[in-house]
């Protein structure tokens, strides 16, 4: 549904994006992932036809961005990170506007906008002005524009970005259902937990290339030996710091201030002398055992050395 071929793009002499090839079944939600200025944006813009590259191929459902844009504009759906909401114009109004901006017939959009709106959870703000909704409902309203034309395909550019830990679980939601209905979707993120649930693959992406491709179990770091460790002790917390921090094995070490969290390079006698150490030294240890590892720490692990 979506594929790139040797994807470059070059700003001057800023390559914002190297050699990307990005396979996207049908149906599939795929997490791209990466800190900011990676070349996520970059991508997106060029999948939606915005932007053109410098070489190589992109193509979304079976079109050639370059040669079909008008086609591939028909077929997807595309979230910027950034978008604006006109003033004096009430939710449904804004979702009219762009309905006929996609030729929808004038007898087809009531409906069609009353059931966006209820996708969004927006029907309780049909009549409400876009510019008073908040910043969770405006993302939605946005996720709903995209949603006029019945794309296939969605590319949403970090839609969770800026919103607070309930609005993001709402869009998570929401995004759970368009899976549901089969739509592909291309989503972005730099908090990397909150794309783990809902991608069937994830792709990392750092200085515009691309590092590690496949399912969240493909790019785990217990797939590479590494696994993610969690302490609980009680009392001497600055000796257990010190113990662990002094270990070959321990990477990555975080005091949590109730817990350690570290990923673990050894083997499982490593872990058992580890544990061993910190019980001779005194340490009251109440918990010693993995943790779940999560993106944030698979890209931690990932990114280490890349650039250096
Ligand atoms: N129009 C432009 N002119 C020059 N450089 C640009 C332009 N747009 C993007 N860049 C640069 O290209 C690189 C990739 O940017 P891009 O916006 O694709 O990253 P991103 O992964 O989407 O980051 P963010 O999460 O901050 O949006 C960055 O170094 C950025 O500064």
């Amino acid at each position: 549904m979506i594929r790139t071929e040797h994807l470059t793009k070059r700003y001057g002499k800023l390559e914002a994006l190297r050699d990307l090839n990005l396979t996207i079944d049908k149906g599939k939600v795929f997490g791209f992932i990466g800190p900011n200025g990676a070349g996520k944006s970059t991508t997106m813009m060029i999948l939606s036809t915005l932007l053109t590259p410098t070489e190589g191929k992109a193509y979304v459902a079976g079109y050639d961005v370059a040669k079909e844009p008008r086609r591939v504009r028909q077929s997807l759906g595309y979230m910027p990170d950034f978008f604006g909401v006109y003033d004096n114009l009430k939710a449904t109004e804004y979702l009219d506007f762009y309905a006929g901006a996609y030729h929808i017939p004038i007898g087809q959009r009531k409906r069609l906008i009353g059931d966006l709106l209820e996708l969004v959870n927006l029907s309780n703000k049909a009549d409400a002005y876009v510019d008073s909704l908040s910043r969770g409902m405006k993302q939605r309203l946005g996720l709903a524009r995209c949603l006029v034309h019945s794309p296939d395909v969605l590319i949403l550019d970090e839609p969770a970005s800026g919103l607070d830990p309930r609005a993001r679980i709402e869009m998570r939601e929401i995004l759970k259902q368009l899976r549901q209905m089969g739509k592909t979707i291309l989503i972005s993120s730099h908090i990397l937990p909150e794309l783990a649930e809902l991608c069937d693959e994830i792709g990392v992406i750092e200085k515009g290339r691309l590092i590690a491709c496949g399912s969240v179990d493909e790019v785990s770091l217990t797939q590479r030996g590494i696994a993610v460790m969690m302490v609980k002790v009680i009392g001497d917390t600055a000796q257990t710091q010190r113990i662990l921090a002094d270990s070959n094995y321990v990477k990555r070490l975080d005091n949590k201030n109730d817990h350690f969290r570290f990923q673990f390079t050894g083997t499982e006698l490593d872990k058992a002398q580890l544990l061993t150490a910190l019980v001779q030294a005194g340490i009251q240890v109440t918990f010693f055992g993995e943790s779940k590892e999560n993106l944030e720490d698979v890209f931690l692990a990932i990114t280490e050395g890349v650039g250096s």
